[in-house]
């Protein structure tokens, strides 16, 4: 084989990442904080392992998470291998997606060896397994090698589209649900369920009667009645085909009154009568003056709903003609058209259900079983839906041979344990495997892995147990903290170095994470030094949150920092509209993304915005649906702990200036939880006054100064007055290189608020202004945040 050399420079290593890259450990997990060079690490064993140990490329997995992983991984192997640095001077100038693609194209068939060696997902792993190795051409095969992929949408793995069947799950599971609803049965008792659960959503109301009990319940045709009782009468009719009228208007003789309801073809009247109707004797009096009929029920008779359905046909029924037609064909498309986005959310709530059944690896009719033993009338409803079209779902994706991503690895699992040729074939093969960003496996990833491994294979982990974010798609965290019992004779490696991020940065993130209980213990220290504080910036409006950060954003554009250089991140993507909107008017181009998809970045400076305590801020726990707490429970503190896991991630994006933006009075928690000597916020103006005191011949001088540095005058203690301690416009305009026009335009053009005291200038006076009583106004300025302003 051909010597294959690359520029590794072992020595840019520090010690422990060093003792990683060259363990011959068999379980190896290199536990490691933000920012200490996880990447870096497995980069460096992959070449330290072709290069030095000499080890065959094709012997070597690696296993990322995102297409991109997998992609950087290989960009950083080409650099390595690309001595010219062309490749890595590529990196600095502005490319499109495609040209990027095609310029790794072009040197992966220069570095031929990058090429062998094997970097993938989890996904791409199993679908080449699944290709090579599947059943040939066997249709309604688990373990088919001519299937296609089935998504959710549009895969954003380019490759895989044209792999991908051209329905999505979705679609599928659509058009299964019409065909269940040809029956009508299954189509009144499905839309009940949605009218019930998903438009009403009567399981989330109250259960006693007040203010919040519902007002109406939407009946099968669509009309809004006022009590359950009135509803399941509303509901009888219309399965029975009967039409009503509800509340009619009817005036006979002497007033107007609205009994329940008004069945033309039987001409009768229907008033059901419970605790809270009106009296009715009168209304009674002129249905029967005016020869009417009408038919009462009562709520006491509703309990036993075999005796009320007697009840109703024999007073409705009775009176209809003889050959009436009870029975009518329902239409799919005429029933839903008004509750699409219910549909929607339905099919959605199943598809989640489905995926957890198989990262869990469960068995659908036990769950199913499980659910339809729930306390809860809507759960049990659901798993009785759910269960029909899953099973039909399957079927169909079995016939046409669809997998999905998780039946991907399922089938793979599957594949290995009947193939004892194909599984001895790979654990041969793979002698090294190395996975990256190990803290977000889920269990079936692990019962791959554990599959791939000979007792001698050398399993290389790296992962960050504070950064695990995926906890809500069935990642687990306990695989990384307790990586010792589930590989035992494991050894475990922390790094303990963040290169990236300031001491303030590391030592909050540090100080937060400690608020969680479930976790590795580990001290990161910082490798950079500088003092420089987080700010906290508490408006009273999101408007002057935006206001602060436009100052802020335009004086690091002023430094020189660019677009790449200044992140803003938030929990939720609506967080980010009005700043995005002010962007764009103000000309400033900044990165955006929410924290999820930030993992792995850096940025000098990072703005984390919305930080607001309670629903809609950050943190914000939602416990599961209890639909999908019957498949796996979550706990309230758990789920917290992973928002602030997620918030950790955030914090140590940043590698210089971090801004923390909140709501006076309502700050999250979060912050709250950083120890006040990282962070710098605004205190009250009174003890924030920075005074600023003037010489006479108009230079700025400190308190504690005894000359003046610009004259060599004495300063005399005694003649600083308050105007004096004033930072005058002109002077203000002097230190900018601005006149005194500009200063006090710029001023005024905008209401700059300051903690809660609206900047003012008036003449020559610009700064705080607040109302002293007899002695007049006072003002007071903060000269570096004015000069921001400007
Ligand atoms: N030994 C080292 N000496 C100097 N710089 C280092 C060292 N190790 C890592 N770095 C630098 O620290 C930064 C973070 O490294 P890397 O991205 O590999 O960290 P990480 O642990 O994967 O981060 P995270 O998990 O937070 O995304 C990079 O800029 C990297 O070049």
């Amino acid at each position: 084989m051909k010597q294959i050399t690359t520029n590794t420079d072992l020595t840019s290593l520090n010690q422990k990442q060093l003792e990683a890259v060259m363990s011959e450990e068999k379980r190896l997990l290199v536990l490691a904080g933000a920012g200490s060079g996880k990447t870096k690490t497995l980069i460096q064993k992959l070449e330290y392992l072709i290069k030095d140990k000499k080890v065959k490329t094709s012997e070597i997995l690696a296993i990322t998470f995102t297409k991109n992983a997998t992609n950087e991984m290989i960009d950083r192997l080409i650099m390595a291998a690309d001595f010219s640095g062309d490749y890595e001077a590529l990196f600095k100038t502005k490319r499109k997606v495609d040209q990027i693609t095609q310029d790794r194209y072009t040197y992966l068939k220069k570095y031929k060896w990058v090429k062998n060696v094997s970097i993938s997902t989890f996904h791409s792993l199993c679908y080449k397994i699944m290709k090579d190795w599947g059943t040939k051409g066997t249709l309604n095969n688990f373990n088919d090698n001519s299937f296609r992929l089935i998504l959710d949408s549009k895969s954003a793995d380019e490759d895989l589209n044209s792999l991908t069947a051209k329905e999505t799950r979705g679609d599928v599971l659509g058009r299964i649900l019409i065909e269940c609803c040809e029956d009508k049965n299954f189509l009144i008792d499905f839309k009940k369920y949605l009218l019930d659960y998903l438009v009403d959503r009567i399981d989330f109301t109250p259960s006693k009667k007040g203010k919040d009990y519902p007002t109406n319940y939407t009946s099968l045709n669509g009309t809004k009645v006022r009590s359950k009782s009135e509803q399941y009468i509303a509901d009888w009719l219309y399965r029975h085909n009967i039409k009503f009228i509800y509340e009619p208007i009817v005036n006979i003789k002497k007033f107007d009154f609205k009994p329940d309801f008004f069945i033309p073809e039987a001409n009768v009247y229907l008033e059901h009568i419970s605790n809270l109707s009106a009296p009715m004797a009168a209304k009674e009096k002129e249905l029967l003056e005016g020869g009417k009929v009408l038919v009462k029920t009562y709520e006491s008779q509703t309990k036993d709903t075999a005796f009320f359905n007697l009840i109703l046909e024999k007073s409705i029924k009775g009176r209809l003609p003889l050959d009436y037609k009870y029975d009518s064909s329902l239409n799919y498309e005429e029933e839903f058209k008004y509750y699409h986005k219910e549909v929607n959310d339905f099919r959605k709530q199943v598809l989640t259900t489905m995926d957890m059944i198989k990262v869990e690896n469960f068995d659908l009719s036990s769950v199913a079983n499980k659910g339809k033993k729930s306390a809860h009338e809507r759960v049990r409803k659901f798993y009785e839906f759910a269960e029909i079209l899953i099973e039909k779902y399957n079927e169909y994706c079995v016939n046409k041979s669809y997998q999905d991503f998780n039946d991907l690895i399922l089938g793979t699992i599957d594949l290995l344990k009947k193939n004892n040729t194909l599984l001895d074939t790979i654990r041969k093969r793979f002698k090294y495997v190395l996975v990256d960003e190990f803290q977000d496996v889920n269990s079936l990833q692990v019962d791959l892995l554990t599959l791939l491994l000979k007792e001698d294979t050398q399993l290389f982990c790296v992962g960050d147990d504070w950064q695990s974010i995926y906890g809500f798609r069935g990642s687990n965290v306990d695989y990384i903290v307790n990586f010792e019992q589930h590989y035992p004779n494991s050894n475990i490696i922390k790094l303990d170095v963040n290169y990236r991020s300031t001491p303030n940065i590391v030592g909050a993130s540090n100080e937060l994470i400690k608020h969680n209980k479930f976790r590795v213990d580990k001290h990161i220290e910082a490798f950079k030094e500088g003092n420089s504080a987080i700010h906290v910036f508490e408006g009273e409006t999101e408007e002057q949150n935006i206001d602060y950060a436009i100052v802020q954003v335009k004086k690091l554009i002023d430094q020189g920092f660019n677009k790449e250089d200044i992140l803003f991140l938030y929990r939720r993507s609506n967080m980010y509209k009005a700043y995005f909107e002010a962007f764009k008017k103000s000309g400033l181009f900044v990165s955006s993304k929410t924290i999820h998809s930030s993992k792995g970045l850096e940025s000098k400076a990072v703005f984390i915005i919305g930080l607001t305590d309670g629903k809609g801020g950050f943190p914000d726990v939602w416990l599961s649906d209890i639909i999908f707490q019957t498949i796996k429970e979550t706990k309230h503190d758990l789920l917290l702990e992973e928002e602030r896991r997620l918030f950790y991630v955030a914090l140590t994006r940043a590698k210089d200036h971090l801004f923390l933006m909140t709501q006076k009075d309502n700050p999250s928690r979060f912050i709250n939880e950083i120890p006040r000597k990282y962070k710098r916020e605004p205190k009250s103006v009174d003890s924030e006054v920075f005074k600023i005191y003037q010489c006479d011949c108009g230079n700025t001088v400190n308190e504690t100064d005894n000359y003046c540095s610009k004259c060599g005058s004495k300063l005399s203690k005694e003649k600083v007055t308050l105007d004096q301690k004033l930072l005058s416009a002109s002077n203000l305009g002097k230190i900018k290189g601005k006149s005194y026009n500009e200063v006090i335009a710029k001023m005024t053009s905008k209401k700059y608020i300051l903690d809660k005291y609206t900047i003012t200038a008036e003449g020559e006076k610009i700064g705080i202004k607040y109302n002293e009583g007899k002695n007049g106004d006072k003002w007071i300025v903060y000269p570096e945040s004015l000069a921001e302003l400007l």
